[in-house]
């Protein structure tokens, strides 16, 4: 018999703590529950069936779309704009944002969606874990009227939501509501997800780091500098270099095991790979939320003033302490502050 309780049951039992609960945001994410099994079961019989591969297109970033890319945004976008919860959703796979309207075409829904509807897209291929990553935020223009850019550009400290689908040996859904993280697993027998990791806590301290060490040469001197010292011989040191090459797989590890995570800015890369809206901000709040810690290097992720849909930002996210130390030794070089 389950012992644990289910996804649904949570929802229910924690909708008072949800800022301005009135059922909407339960509704919301009860839809992203939805939308990831459909994308969950598409994505265990890749192989199978025609999802493997490019579509042909490329995204407003000049990257190849994927298959799964495609699939997964048609799945997410029109799970939340046949049920009418949210008025609007931006995505990695869309050039602009989309507006959700009535038959009125005004919409008095409060909530906006960011998503990156698959990560980790060259890992689909070669039967790597993906995921998807979502984050919510409240509109801050007046319901019943259209929705505007402004509605997404707001900074990360002010989502009402966050969370991530890891689609790997297990299916998880991840995500918090500012008060604190759990993790539930599909039990794929009966199609339900089930608590499987209440409350989930960065370790302060790790030994594991990611990063795509095949940039080396590009870094800036502060990531080459602080490789350097993960690599001695010292203490506890050297650590352990992991890398999926899924941030939510990686970064999914690394809560659970201690670890950090870094995407720096590269000559490659001036501005870094990943973006701040629905990579960096949902990622970043989660972290927080288990008491891990994000930023770019200098600066808080969630403090940080969007200004573009697409705009990306260097990562660093992980255990406390080691997000610390690789801070201090970017504070050698404040140039690189300004990216
Ligand atoms: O191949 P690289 O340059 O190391 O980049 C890998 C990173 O890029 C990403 O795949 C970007 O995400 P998408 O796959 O959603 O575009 C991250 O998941 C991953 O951490
Ligand atoms: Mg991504
Ligand atoms: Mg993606």
């Amino acid at each position: 018999m389950q012992q644990h309780s289910t996804l649904g049951e949570f929802i229910i039992e924690n909708q008072k703590q949800f800022k301005y609960s009135s059922g909407e945001l339960s509704r919301l994410i009860n839809s992203i529950r939805l939308a990831a099994k459909v994308v969950n079961h598409e994505v265990n019989k890749a192989g199978l069936v025609d999802i493997l591969g490019t579509a042909g297109d490329t995204n407003i970033q000049g990257e190849d779309q994927q298959k799964l890319d495609v699939y997964a945004n048609t799945i997410f976008m029109e799970t939340l704009t046949n049920r009418q919860i949210v008025c609007g959703i931006a995505s990695e796979e869309e050039d602009d944002f989309v507006t959700i309207s009535g038959n009125d075409q005004t919409n008095n829904n409060k909530y906006v969606v960011l998503i990156d509807p698959l990560d980790g897209s060259s890992n689909i291929d070669v039967n790597v874990s993906v995921g998807t990553i979502f984050s919510i935020y409240r509109r801050i223009t007046n319901p019943g009227t259209p929705v505007e850019l402004k509605d997404f550009l707001q900074e990360g400290n002010k989502q009402v939501a966050a969370g991530y689908i890891v689609y790997g040996t297990s299916t998880m859904l991840v995500f918090t509501t500012g008060h604190g993280v759990n993790g539930f697993t599909l039990n794929p027998a009966i199609g339900t997800f089930y608590l499987s990791h209440p409350d989930m806590t960065f370790p302060k301290d790790g030994t594991i780091y990611s990063i795509n060490e095949g940039n080396y040469v590009h870094f800036p001197q502060g990531v080459k500098d602080y490789l350097k010292y993960c690599q001695m011989e010292e203490g506890d040191r050297p650590y352990t270099s992991r890398y999926i090459g899924s941030l939510v797989s990686d970064f999914h590890r690394n809560m659970i095991k201690g670890g950090i995570y870094i995407y720096p800015t590269s000559s490659k890369a001036p501005k870094g790979k990943l973006r701040l809206l629905y990579e960096c901000n949902p990622i970043a709040f989660l972290a927080e939320q288990a008491g891990g810690k994000a930023s770019d290097g200098y600066r808080r992720i969630l403090d940080i003033k969007p200004t573009e849909l697409h705009q990306r930002v260097p990562f660093f996210c992980g255990s406390i302490n080691m997000v610390d130390v690789a801070e201090n030794f970017m504070k050698n070089y404040p140039d690189d502050a300004n990216y």
